[in-house]
């Protein structure tokens, strides 16, 4: 049984993947942080490897070459890690911990530190896309995560600025406006990207309730609200696959086409709807499986049970059916509505058809022993 709900859960999950926004955030970081760590690697062994790519490039920049070694230290230290924060991630249920928030400041000020001397020291401008291209590439890998986000832009977008300033002594109105507007593009990118990220959540949503309604559709008898036979036959499946045995009642109204005669077809469902109720209450657990078999038959099954305990929930049927005395007024056995079951107890080596046909004949026995009664 145990094997019976975790398949139907382990089936569930693997529709439902997500099972909050922030499940929804963690899938989104542990797919975007290993393309982000890709483009700081890559800018930083661009850098590191910068002699090899451009020749002469160290001897080319004149002034300022003590800090030379120090900016190799600092690239080295972005590759390490860039590489640390894909292992956190994964190593991690895929969320950003103080830690990797940590990690990602750290990383944005190291950038931010080449960068202003790529531009203050050396003048040299591309170090203008470098960070551009670096902001952009959080904004794509980190949009739906404004903290983190904000995080890594905030020390280079600043220091864009601010080496502006240094260079031009002063503030220089035309790179003003060019970093307005990109930071313009950025915040109006970030908010259209939300958008779409929110939009997706909320068609989740509504596909995971339609799956769930599909579900509950698939399995369960809309009349009488217990499982419906196919999921009852998987219930046995599973059951028989279990090394215990179980039990298995086999339940029929009796009378009820007379029932149906007398007061009515809609009175008729009522009467199975109350049946039903009360069959749910009767049993041991809500482990316990009641199903309706088809039309006015159904099927209880007991796991892990003898046959003992089974006819303790078959007198408890009566018991209770007695209580709601429901009338029955041309009923041949009672005034009232009552039930005939079979009994049976699961064999090693059994079969679904198998088991149904012993509780079938149970049934019969019952039927022709005069009804009201239950037997094995
Ligand atoms: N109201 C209603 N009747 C149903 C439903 N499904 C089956 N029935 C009726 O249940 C009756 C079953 O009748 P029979 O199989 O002859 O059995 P019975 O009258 O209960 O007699 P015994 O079983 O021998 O006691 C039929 O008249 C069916 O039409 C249902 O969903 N709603």
């Amino acid at each position: 049984m145990e094997q019976h709900s975790n398949n139907k859960r382990r089936t569930f999950n693997s529709v439902r993947m997500w099972q909050n926004h922030s499940d929804m955030v963690s899938q989104a970081l542990s797919v975007s942080i290993p393309w982000f760590t890709f483009v700081n690697v890559s800018f930083a062994l661009i850098i590191l490897f910068r002699n090899i790519l451009i020749s002469n490039f160290d001897r080319s920049i004149g002034a300022h070459t003590e800090i030379l070694p120090f900016i190799d230290e600092i690239t080295s230290g972005i590759i390490g890690l860039s590489l640390l924060l894909v292992l956190f991630i994964y190593r991690l249920p895929a969320r950003f911990t103080p830690l990797c928030m940590a990690m990602l400041v750290t990383i944005s000020l190291m950038w931010s530190y080449c960068s202003y001397n790529f531009i203050v020291s050396w003048q040299l401008p591309f170090a203008w896309p470098l960070s551009v291209i670096l902001v952009l590439t959080a904004l794509a890998a980190l949009y739906y995560h404004p903290t983190a986000l904000l995080l890594f832009i905030t020390p280079l977008w600043l220091t864009a600025l601010l080496a502006s300033v240094q260079i031009n002594q002063g503030v220089n109105v035309r790179f003003l406006l060019v970093w307005l507007t990109l930071t313009a593009i950025l915040i109006y990118g970030r908010f259209i990207l939300q958008r779409w990220f929110d939009e997706a959540w909320l068609r989740y949503q509504e596909n995971r309730m339609l799956i769930a309604r599909l579900d509950v559709m698939a399995h369960q008898d809309a009349l009488t609200g217990t499982a419906n036979r196919r999921s009852m036959e998987n219930f046995l499946d599973d059951a028989l696959l279990q090394a215990e045995p179980f039990s298995l009642l086999m339940l029929d109204v009796d009378y009820f086409k007379r029932y149906n005669d007398h007061y009515g077809h809609q009175a008729g469902d009522e009467c199975l709807a109350k049946v039903a109720d009360l069959m749910k209450r009767s049993v041991r657990t809500p482990a316990d499986l009641v199903a309706r078999y088809g039309g006015e038959e159904f099927v209880i099954v007991l796991p892990a049970s003898s046959l003992n305990e089974a006819a303790q929930v078959a007198e408890r049927i009566q018991t209770n059916l007695h209580e709601t005395s429901l009338p029955h007024a041309t009923s041949e056995v009672s005034e009232m509505v009552t039930v005939s079951m079979g009994i049976t107890l699961s064999k090693s080596g059994d079969s679904t058809a198998g088991i149904i046909a012993r509780a079938d004949e149970a049934l019969y026995r019952a039927k022709q022993q005069g009804r009201n009664r239950w037997e094995k």
